[in-house]
């Protein structure tokens, strides 16, 4: 075929984590119902099965089978985890986690044999697989990462990072001001990532995360100019330097059809129809959809509060309580089910988030903080309780309460991995933060109006010659011009 009319071939590498294939999924199907774009995604066996579904409908929508998966063996047993364990969501320990990302180095060379092979125009790659960048550097081919969040909690993160505003306060709970960003923005020691506050194997893997973001092309980012302008213009022009961070999203919002949302991720194990059947029963506004993101968390104990929470509120709802099954300890209160039959649903597995997130019947979300569950909570115009575990959650959870004013603090305070290390936070809290989200009142009409604006934002901007899908077109532009200038 003639080179000039050879299709674009993008080639994505998501980590093998629920919350990072999820939305790259997402990117990948977005480039894919674009013409003259081929698309590439590497993975692992497991992980496949996962998105299949979303491949095909891929293709039934486009008209033309545009997208291959190429599988990589992820070595388990060399790296000391057991076989098949292919996924974060099937790591239960910290030591695990740790050999986890060691499995995943050891892709490397084999990543370097494919694209040796099928010379893309563009890899876009997770975070999580810095020596990607290596790989396109050898074959001349641009780079582009994905962090999976905000550019607020990227500003956050390299302010703290650059500053070290937290080594100048004297307790972990007294709060520091992150210096140099659009708002005053407060944070507490206790909140920001031990591997931030301390040294840890996982301070090495942020090391060569951010040495990779500097050696790459640019950065593609699930969000919308709209929702965080400040954030968009100080990364580009303080952070980075250069327009090269794209925002594309809610890249969730490609999802159009009821099918589509229901097989997000591909783990349903209960029937969404059911779901769905379940809250068209309810009023507008008026079910709590509690959910705490694709990873297990949550300690017994906690859970016990959560769901004493939920009874003595006397609302609708519907409570993701996943892995409860592999638990030893107590989580839920003698008889619970059958007092709350009828008002509440409790889903013990993978629940078709965004199809709940988007009935008219859902008027608030709590959440941990996930990007993707905050912005798909935003794309559906829902307001959130917040209530934060770790990772960059807190960061996020600042965004939503302080800078865009759609949420309602539940009050976690300490940024812990393991749940043993964590405080419970008490029924009576969890109410008055569900209350407050739920209730009436100017503050809770203000929260709902606002959060209802930001939703028909976020569809305007993956509209046509909205923000996001125009940025998408400036990305697959520059891609094609380094192609040509690499000539
Ligand atoms: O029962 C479920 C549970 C989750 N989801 C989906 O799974 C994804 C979960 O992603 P997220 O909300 O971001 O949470 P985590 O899985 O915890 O994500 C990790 O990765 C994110 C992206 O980097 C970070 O923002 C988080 O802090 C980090 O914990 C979302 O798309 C959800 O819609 C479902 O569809 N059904």
């Amino acid at each position: 075929m003639d080179s000039e009319a050879r299709p674009l071939h993008v080639l994505f590498f998501p980590m093998m984590a629920q919350g990072h294939m999820i939305p790259m999924t997402d990117i990948a199907k977005m480039f894919a119902l674009r013409e003259e774009v081929q698309v590439s995604i590497v993975t692992t066996p497991l992980n496949a099965t996962r998105i299949q579904s979303t491949i095909d409908r891929t293709a039934q929508l486009s008209g033309h089978h545009n997208t291959t998966i190429h599988l990589l063996q992820l070595p388990c047993s060399e790296a000391g985890l057991p076989d098949g364990c292919e996924n974060l969501d099937m790591v239960t320990t910290q030591d695990m986690i740790m050999a986890f990302f060691k499995a995943i180095s050891l892709l490397h060379h084999p990543f370097e044999q494919l694209v040796e092979r099928l010379r893309p125009d563009c890899i876009i790659s997770d975070m999580f697989l810095p020596w990607t960048v290596d790989v396109a550097e050898k074959f001349n081919i641009p780079r582009l990462a994905f962090h999976g969040t905000s550019f607020f909690s990227l500003c956050v993160s390299e302010s703290i990072r650059k500053h070290s505003p937290h080594e100048s306060v004297a307790s972990d709970t007294e709060p520091f001001l992150v210096p140099k960003l659009p708002h005053p923005i407060e944070m507490t020691r206790s909140q920001i990532p031990e591997h931030v506050r301390t040294r840890t194997p996982f301070t090495d893997i942020e090391e060569k995360v951010k040495e990779a973001d500097l050696k790459s092309y640019g950065e593609v980012v699930n969000s919308f100019y709209e929702l965080e302008p400040d954030y968009v213009k100080h990364y580009r022009e303080e952070v980075i330097g250069s327009d090269r961070a794209w925002h594309i999203g809610p890249v969730s919002l490609c999802n159009k059809d009821e099918k589509d949302m229901a097989e997000r991720g591909n783990k349903a194990l209960i029937d969404a129809n059911q779901c769905m059947h379940w809250l068209d029963s309810r009023e507008p506004g008026s079910v709590i959809y509690v959910c705490f993101g694709s990873l297990f968390l949550i300690g017994g104990a906690q859970l016990m509060e959560i769901a004493l929470a939920l009874e003595e509120s006397d609302r609708p709802f519907i409570w993701v309580a996943k892995n409860t099954d592999q638990m030893e300890e107590k989580w839920m209160p003698d008889g619970f089910e059958q007092r709350t039959k009828g008002k509440g649903l409790i889903i013990r597995g993978w629940a078709p988030q965004v199809m709940i997130l988007n009935h008219q019947a859902v008027g608030g979300f709590v959440t941990h903080c996930g990007w993707n569950s905050l912005l798909e909570g935003v794309a559906a115009g829902v307001p959130m309780a917040t209530w934060p575990l770790f990772a960059e959650q807190f960061c996020n959870e600042k965004l939503i309460t302080s800078v865009l004013r759609i949420g309602v603090e539940v009050g976690a305070k300490v940024w812990a991995k393991d749940a043993k290390d964590r405080q419970v936070i008490g029924r009576e809290e969890i109410k008055r933060a569900m209350a407050q989200l739920m209730g009436g009142g100017d503050e809770a009409d203000e929260r709902r109006r606002k959060a209802s604006e930001l939703g028909e934002m976020a569809k305007r901007a993956v509209e046509k010659g909205g923000s996001s899908s125009l940025d998408l077109d400036r990305l697959i532009d520059d891609i094609k011009m380094y192609g040509q200038q690499a000539k």
